[in-house]
């Protein structure tokens, strides 16, 4: 095993001279995956939920396509109302009516056309015998355009329906078939390769040696990666070898063309950070620290091939909380998935924040008061127990003194 030298105040690796604010290394973290040009794929629109659009999307026919009935019941002249007027021949919906004759009423079903010569609709209950099968219908007035859905009220031919970006939603899709589409292009999922481990780590399903651990991180990364819309291209399990893991970081990068490296573990200031010293020699990956806690030690930048790659502290509350936080929202601006939102809710109770770091603690929603959170008590980021049963991330800002019940604080629901 290799060794690496113990971090000093004046190493040349750390590009950070004081720890970055979380606001700041966020950016930098944008910065980074934005050195990969995403890509974009056309999918099916059942595949597209949730995704974001590549292109704005212009109509290419108008909606509804025509005039048409928005009730069930007589299509007639309004200068025909009141009146009792002979019915004439039943309009169905998908049906191409004959122009309405003069003095006449037309039975007509929701969504059927309105026929030339008429431009109202009265409602069948609306009428004297509240049934179709009548030979004349006595109607009362309705004025012009009433219940008549007129050709390009929702869309024009040529309006722009959706720009690009917009997140599919359910009724986006139903608009883009409704256009008489049948895919749609989107951004892609960005690929990531996730890297984890240290000697003492085992994949779960193996047996567990004395002085071993699960590998944790892996689940984990893959979940919140998956999770706001990246596909996850490969995983490696990586010994405490920096020569070995340089091999297998480009072999894995040749053999699944990721869009970003993830690491985690591996880059503080043991003896065996793996991942810090197998980058050394990459010129443009820094290792340094967050003024935040978890999740302080951090690597970041783009390996000599254009990859980008962020390394993350291998405590697993350390890796959970900045991928959520550094991670998903750099993947949502810069690849369009979704990232995690951020809003103000109330301290339950006091809390005492850190001197001069951001800590992220784990919290839980107050029942009935969604805008009050209750801080969970432990803050080590070995505690994965407590992490897994916390609703919100809860950002307790740096300051000297405790915070009192009801201060406002930013969290992040999970
Ligand atoms: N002298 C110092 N020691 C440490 C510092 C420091 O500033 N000075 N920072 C501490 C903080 S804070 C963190 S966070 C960790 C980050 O260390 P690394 O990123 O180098 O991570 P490792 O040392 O490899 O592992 C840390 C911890 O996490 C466990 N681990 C690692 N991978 C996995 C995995 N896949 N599944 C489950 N658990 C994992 C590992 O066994 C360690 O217990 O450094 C502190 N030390
Ligand atoms: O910054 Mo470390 O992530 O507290 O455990």
């Amino acid at each position: 095993m290799q060794q690496t030298p113990p971090e000093s105040a004046h190493d040349p690796n750390d590009a950070w001279d004081s720890p970055r604010g979380l606001t700041a290394h966020r950016e930098a973290v944008r910065t980074a995956l934005a050195a990969r040009t995403p890509r974009t794929e056309t999918v099916p629109l059942t595949a597209a939920l949730h995704r974001s659009l590549a292109r704005d999307a212009v109509a290419g026919i108008a909606l509804p396509p025509f005039d048409n009935s928005q009730m069930d019941g007589f299509a007639a002249a309004s200068a025909d109302t009141p009146g009792r007027l002979p019915a004439a021949a039943t309009i169905a919906a998908g049906l191409v009516p004959a122009p309405l004759a003069p003095g006449t009423a037309a039975p007509i079903m929701t969504g059927a056309p309105v026929p030339a010569g008429a431009d109202t609709v009265v409602p069948v209950e609306d009428t004297r015998d509240g049934c179709f099968d009548v030979a004349e219908v006595v109607l009362p007035a309705s004025a012009p355009g009433r219940f008549v859905r007129p050709a390009g009220s929702d869309v024009a031919v040529g309006d722009t329906v959706l720009t690009a970006g917009t997140r599919l939603g359910p009724a986006a899709l139903g608009l883009l078939a409704a256009l008489g589409r049948t895919d749609v292009t989107v951004r892609a999922r960005p690929r990531v390769l996730v890297c984890t481990g240290g000697d003492e780590v085992v994949l779960p399903g193996q047996p567990l040696p004395e002085g071993r651990i699960y590998d944790a991180n892996t689940a984990l990364l893959h979940a919140v990666l998956t999770g706001c819309g990246a596909e996850v291209c490969a995983t490696r399990l990586v010994a405490d070898s920096p020569d070995v893991f340089a091999g297998s970081l480009h072999a894995d990068i040749a053999a699944h063309d990721p869009d970003l490296v993830v690491t985690s573990g591996g880059i503080s200031a043991g003896r065996f950070e793996v991942v810090r010293s197998a980058l050394a020699a990459e010129p443009a990956v820094r290792f340094g620290s967050v003024a935040m806690q978890p999740g302080g030690p951090q690597g970041l930048g783009v390996l000599r091939g254009g990859i980008p790659i962020v390394c993350l502290p291998g405590n697993p509350v350390s890796t959970w909380v900045s991928a959520v936080l550094l991670l998903g929202p750099a993947l949502a601006e810069v690849w369009g998935t979704t990232g995690p939102t951020a809003r103000q809710a109330r301290l339950e109770t006091t809390v005492t924040p850190l001197a001069a770091k951001t800590q992220i603690r784990r919290g839980t929603r107050v029942p009935a008061a969604p805008d009050r959170v209750d801080v969970l008590p432990g803050t080590s980021s070995h505690l994965l127990a407590e992490a897994a049963r916390a609703e919100v991330l809860v950002l307790v800002p740096p300051g000297p003194e405790p915070l009192p019940a009801g201060t406002a604080v930013q969290v992040v629901d999970l």
